[in-house]
């Protein structure tokens, strides 16, 4: 019997995305490591292999095809410049790349010319300034970059912005449009074939995004105002409809989105619906 192929896949071991990252692949049912010293992971029951790695370093090993996949953020991939792609969005991890200076500064991106740019993100900064012609020196910091301004070896720093407290902190302000609006998402090398066991992995991960961001919602309503409800909402193959004991009323089961799913529970109240009931759902296959 030949022995099948791990897929291998690597996952952020520290920092902002680790955590929500296993935890995604825990949901889709993949066996995580419970130890966060260990390096790598075989869960033999999906045929797969995680490793557990630096995010910034994860587009660098998919790109040169050690790795199958990768976990990662938007900006660390356009940062390395790795020969590496986005398959899908994981809905976690969400950042802004921006530039900050000091506060009342009155700073633009034009202005930005001849100064001394503070950044972890050099190849990405780069790449930006030089399609807009603007010249200017980054200095590369590996973190903590608001400070840079205040220690004197920047003007002003170009990096990721969630809340904007740590900026705020510093004395900074955000100016010009978003550089890179960033997520963590799914790589893999741009070229070669595509890897044995990508397309079942990512259907788990698009179940996993599914389970997220919708509801099952169960009410029951008099049959004559059926049409009423179910055309606010008609669940993804229509309403499941079955008979109450209680004659005249109808039991309806249909799939909604998370969001808007409070306001639709009034109107569908308003329509007549009672005992309206929403269930988060733990997993799917639509
Ligand atoms: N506060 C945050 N909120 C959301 N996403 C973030 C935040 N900080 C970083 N990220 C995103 O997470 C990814 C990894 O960044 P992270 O900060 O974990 O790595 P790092 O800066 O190399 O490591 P560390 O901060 O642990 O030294 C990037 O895509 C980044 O945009
Ligand atoms: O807008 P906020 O919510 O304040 O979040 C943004 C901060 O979070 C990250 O810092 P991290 O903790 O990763 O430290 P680092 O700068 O050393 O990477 C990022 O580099 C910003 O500094
Ligand atoms: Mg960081």
């Amino acid at each position: 019997m030949t022995e099948e192929r791990l897929l291998k896949v690597a996952v952020p071991n520290k920092g902002a995305l680790a955590e929500a990252a296993a935890g995604m692949l825990r949901a889709a049912g993949y066996h995580q490591r419970t130890d966060s010293k260990d390096l790598t992971l075989i869960d033999s029951d999906h045929n797969v292999e995680f490793y557990y790695l630096r995010p910034r370093d994860i587009a660098v090993y998919v790109g040169e095809g050690h790795l199958d996949l990768g976990i990662t953020g938007r900006d660390m991939l356009l940062d390395s410049g790795a020969q590496a792609t986005e398959l899908m969005q994981l809905g976690f991890g969400s950042s802004r790349f921006r530039f900050a200076g000091r506060a009342g500064q009155g700073w633009t991106v034009e202005s930005l010319a001849g100064k001394r740019i503070a950044t972890s993100y050099p190849g990405l900064l780069q790449t930006w300034l030089d399609e807009r012609g603007i010249d200017a020196t980054l200095t590369k910091l590996d973190g903590a970059v608001e400070s840079a301004i205040r220690l004197g070896v920047a003007d002003a720093v170009a990096d990721v912005v969630e809340t904007g407290t740590t900026l705020r902190r510093a004395g900074l302000e955000m100016f010009g449009d978003v550089i890179v609006e960033s997520e963590a998402v799914l790589i893999r090398r741009n070229s070669g074939a595509e890897p044995a066991g990508l397309d079942a992995l990512r259907t788990r991960l698009e179940s996993v995004l599914v389970a997220h961001n919708f509801l099952m919602m169960d009410y029951n309503v008099e049959a004559a105002n059926l049409d009423a409800t179910t055309a606010l909402a008609s669940g993804v193959n229509g309403p499941t409809v079955s008979q109450l004991a209680k004659e005249g009323w109808l039991a309806v089961r249909v799939l909604v989105p998370k969001k808007g799913a409070h306001q639709l529970m009034d109107d569908l109240f308003e329509l007549g619906a009672r005992g309206i009931l929403l269930t988060e759902l733990r997993s799917c296959r639509l």
